[in-house]
C-alpha cells in the first residue's frame, strides 16, 4: 500500500499543503527544524491517530488555531480509500474512512506504517514499557482487534490497583476483598490472550532481527530479542491457553497479600520486558550509541517484515526519520538497499545527499522551507500567505 495524496491544514508549522505521492522512495528534505517531520508525523498520524513525538494532539494543531485537519488517499491493491482526520484544540478529535466517521480503533492499522525515529534509541536504552508500547503497537497493526484487548486489560489493571490501595488504606482483610477476584478473572483472561501474543510475535521477529542487525552493523555479533515475563515460569508451554491461564491465576493469587501490602499488581504482562542482547551483552547496558542505533532501527524493520508476512493490508509504508545522517556511507547504502524492497518508503533528511539515490527505484524530493514545499508531486506548497486564499 502507498499513500497517494497527503493534504494538511493547519497542522504543526503547515497553514495549507496537497502532495502527490506515489510508490517510489519519497524524501523530504531541508535543513533543521523546516518541517520534515512534520509531515510524515502527520502520515503517521493517519495510520496510529496518534503522535510518535507527544502524548497528546494539541501540540500538531498550529499555533493559534483551534483545529487542523490531516487527510489522506491511500492505495492499496488498486483500491483508493480516503482516510480523515480532524484535530481539535477544545473538543474531542474526528475521524472518517471514506465518508463514515469511525472510531479510532476502528480507523487504526487501515493505513499501516512502520516508523523509525531518532527517539527509537529509547527501545534499546529506555525502560521495559517503551519495549512493551512497541510490541502491543505491532500487535495491533497485525491484528486490530488486540487493541480491544490490551485497553481491558489496562483498565481491569488500573480498577485491581486502586482497589489494592484502598483496601491498605482502609485495612481491609483479604476475606472482605470479594471484587479483586472479579478483577482477578478478568486481568487473568486480557493478560493470557496479551502474553500469548507476544511470544508468537518475539517468535516472529526474533530471526529476521538477527539478520537485520548483521545486515545494518555489517557483523556477526547475533543480536537477540527474549521475552521476559513473570506471569509464567516458562514460555516454552505458551502454546497452551489454558495452562497459561492456571498458572497466571495461581501466581497471581500467591502474590495477592504482597500486592495488598504494596497496592499495586506485581504479576502479569504489565511486567514483561523484551531483552536486547547483542553477542550475548544485555543492550541497554553494553551497547556503543552505534550498536543502539543499529539494533533499535533492525527491531523497527523486523517489526516491518513481520507486519508484511501477516498484513492483510499489505505492504506497510516504511518511514525513516533523520536516520540517514547518523549512519556511515557502507551503512547508508545496505539500508537504502533494505528500504527499497517497501512498496513506498518515506525518507526525512537534512543533508540530500545522505541519503543514497537506489537504482532500482525512483526516488522523488520535496524540499522543505519553513513550512512550505517545493519539488516533485507538490499540488499545495504551503507557507503562511496561502492560509487565508
Ligand atoms: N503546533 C505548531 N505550530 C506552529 N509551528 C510548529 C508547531 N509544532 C511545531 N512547529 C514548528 O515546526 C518546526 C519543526 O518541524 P520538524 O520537527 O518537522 O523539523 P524538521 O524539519 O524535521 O527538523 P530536524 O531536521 O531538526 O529534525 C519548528 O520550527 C517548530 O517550531
Amino acid at each position: 500500500m502507498y499513500v497517494q495524496r497527503l493534504e494538511v491544514r493547519d497542522f504543526r508549522n503547515y497553514t495549507h499543503a496537497v502532495l502527490e505521492l506515489g510508490p517510489r522512495i519519497q524524501v523530504f528534505a531541508g535543513r533543521n527544524g523546516q518541517g520534515k517531520t512534520n509531515l510524515v508525523e502527520a502520515v503517521r498520524y493517519l495510520s496510529v491517530f496518534g503522535s510518535h513525538r507527544v502524548p497528546t494532539t494539541v501540540p500538531l494543531i498550529r499555533a493559534g488555531c483551534d483545529q487542523a485537519i490531516v487527510r489522506a488517499t491511500v492505495l492499496h491493491e488498486g483500491r483508493q480509500l480516503q482516510l480523515d482526520a480532524q484535530l481539535n484544540r477544545d473538543a474531542p478529535n474526528r475521524v472518517r474512512v471514506g465518508r463514515a466517521p469511525r472510531r479510532v480503533a476502528e480507523a487504526a492499522g487501515q493505513l499501516a506504517t512502520v516508523l523509525f525515529a531518532p527517539e527509537d534509541l529509547a527501545l534499546v536504552r529506555g525502560g521495559p514499557e517503551t519495549r512493551r508500547r512497541m510490541l502491543d503497537e505491532l500487535a495491533v497493526a497485525m491484528r486490530p482487534r488486540l487493541a480491544e484487548t490490551i485497553s481491558g486489560y489496562d483498565r481491569v489493571l488500573r480498577q485491581r490497583n486502586t482497589l489494592l490501595k484502598s483496601a491498605r488504606a482502609s485495612r481491609v482483610g483479604t476475606g472482605g476483598l470479594g471484587t479483586l477476584d472479579v478483577w482477578d478473572e478478568q486481568l487473568v483472561d486480557l493478560g493470557t490472550a496479551i502474553l500469548r501474543q507476544r511470544v508468537a510475535l518475539v517468535g516472529s521477529i526474533a530471526g529476521p532481527l538477527a539478520r537485520l542487525y548483521d545486515l545494518i552493523a555489517d557483523t556477526d555479533a547475533g543480536a537477540t530479542a527474549e521475552l521476559r515475563t513473570n506471569t509464567v515460569a516458562a514460555l516454552a508451554g505458551a502454546g497452551d491457553a489454558s495452562a497459561v491461564r492456571a498458572e497466571f491465576a495461581d501466581r497471581l493469587r500467591e502474590a495477592r497479600p504482597r500486592d495488598l501490602e504494596r497496592g499495586v499488581t506485581s504479576v502479569g504482562p504489565h511486567r514483561d520486558d523484551l531483552l536486547l542482547a547483542i553477542d550475548g551483552l544485555p543492550a541497554r547496558e553494553y551497547a556503543s550509541h552505534g550498536e543502539g542505533w543499529s539494533l533499535a532501527l533492525a527491531l523497527r524493520l523486523a517489526g516491518a517484515e513481520a507486519l508484511r508476512a501477516v498484513s492483510p493490508a499489505g505492504d506497510p509504508v516504511l518511514i525513516l526519520d533523520d536516520v540517514f545522517a547518523e549512519l556511515d556511507a557502507a551503512r547508508r547504502g545496505r539500508l537504502i538497499g533494505l528500504a527499497s524492497g517497501y512498496e513506498q518508503v518515506l525518507v526525512t533528511a537534512a543533508v540530500l545527499e545522505d541519503v543514497p539515490r537506489f537504482a532500482d527505484r525512483p526516488t522523488a524530493v520535496v524540499h522543505v522551507d519553513r513550512g512550505r514545499l517545493s519539488g516533485d508531486g507538490v499540488i499545495v506548497g504551503g507557507g503562511a500567505e496561502a492560509v487565508d486564499g
